[in-house]
């Protein structure tokens, strides 16, 4: 029998401050590798910091983050993006020389914006973004494979030691992402388009649904088809951290969102002129789209990631 390889950890102290999905996928991930020497962590509920030592993705945890990341040589930002300059400006005068601060928000300017002005010199400020996640929350719903072969998009500042950054992505990669580097401004148009907007079209349309009187409740969760079904599942993600995507990717989804209600327009005209050709050219150009994201590997999809990781419990 061939014997396992282990190399020394990446980190030997990583501080994950927040404990929800992405942290504590984070936690399984490296535990399961052994890429950290010691995993800690800060949640500001008991509850959360009690269910972090219980389920083994914190070997200690602390009730304020500036505690949790003295002595650690990686520090993660695992909050929702509207939380992060709290945190930084509570725990800047406690980092520890030469240790990597990192993040995980949805959004890449404001995050830059909120924590760069609290990061003192010594200590690198590496942003970054898994473009991985579920609709579901808290730290029981982590899992250790949610970044297996996705993307993890790293926006390193101007002045990024280029051996910080290195050392980063060795760790993205362990937990079995893809790296690509990407500059600040495009990082948000493209997560834009991809992501966001999205996500505020899914919201929406179940909106839609639940104001429309004549078609009860019942009959939605009766006969709910694929297409509104995929879309319940993204309209149930975290309303705050949601929340805190749109004020803070303001423009770009503004921006995305007038070229949707262009196109929207333009899709309704073609209904209302019975132009088939029009809704058929279109739909084919679409679903070449689809077939190219398959075809590139990228289509792990979340509804099964969801069902493989317990749901939280609320108020987790
Ligand atoms: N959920 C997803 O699919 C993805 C989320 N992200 C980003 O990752 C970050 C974390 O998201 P999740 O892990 O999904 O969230 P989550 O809701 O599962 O966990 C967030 C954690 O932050 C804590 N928190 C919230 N507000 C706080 C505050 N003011 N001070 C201290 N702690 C606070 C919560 O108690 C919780 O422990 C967000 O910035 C989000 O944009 C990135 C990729 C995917
Ligand atoms: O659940 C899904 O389908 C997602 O789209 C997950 C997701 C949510 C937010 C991100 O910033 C990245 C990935």
């Amino acid at each position: 029998m061939t014997k396992p390889i282990y190399a020394p950890p990446i980190y030997d102290r990583v501080a994950l401050i927040g404990l929800g999905l992405i942290a504590s996928s984070m936690a399984h991930a490296m535990k399961q590798s052994g890429l950290a020497g010691e995993i800690v962590g800060y949640a500001k509920t008991e509850d959360t910091r009690r269910v972090a030592v219980e389920i083994g993705i914190c070997d200690r945890v602390f009730g304020s983050a500036a505690e949790a990341v003295q002595g650690a040589d990686l520090v993660v930002l695992a909050v929702p993006v509207g939380a992060m300059a709290e945190i930084a400006a509570e725990i800047g005068p406690h980092l520890s020389q030469g240790a990597c601060v990192t993040d995980v928000g949805s959004v890449k300017q404001a995050v830059v914006d909120a924590v760069a002005p609290h990061i003192p010199a010594g200590v690198h400020f590496i942003p970054g973004h898994p473009i991985a996640g579920t609709e579901h929350s808290g730290p029981r719903s982590g899992f250790a494979t949610l970044f297996q072969n996705r993307w993890w998009l790293l926006t390193p500042m101007p002045d990024s030691d280029p051996k910080a950054v290195a050392r980063l992505r060795r760790l993205c990669e362990a937990m079995g992402a893809n790296v690509d580097e990407m500059d600040v401004p495009h990082h948000d148009l493209v997560l834009a388009v991809t992501s966001h907007t999205p996500h505020l079209i899914a919201y929406t349309m179940v909106g839609v649904a639940e104001h429309m009187r004549r078609v009860s409740n019942s009959e939605i969760i009766k006969y709910s088809a694929g297409g509104f079904r995929d879309l319940t599942r993204i309209a149930a993600s975290d309303p705050t951290m949601w929340r805190d995507v749109f004020l803070t990717n303001k423009e770009a989804v503004l921006d995305i969102l007038g070229r949707f209600t262009e196109e929207l327009f333009m899709l309704q005209r073609a209904i209302r002129m019975g132009d088939g050709e029009q809704l058929h050219a279109y739909f084919t150009r679409t679903r070449a789209i689809r077939r190219g994201i398959i075809e590139a590997g990228q289509d792990t999809a979340a509804p099964d990631f969801g069902r493989a990781a317990p749901a939280a419990k609320p108020g987790e």
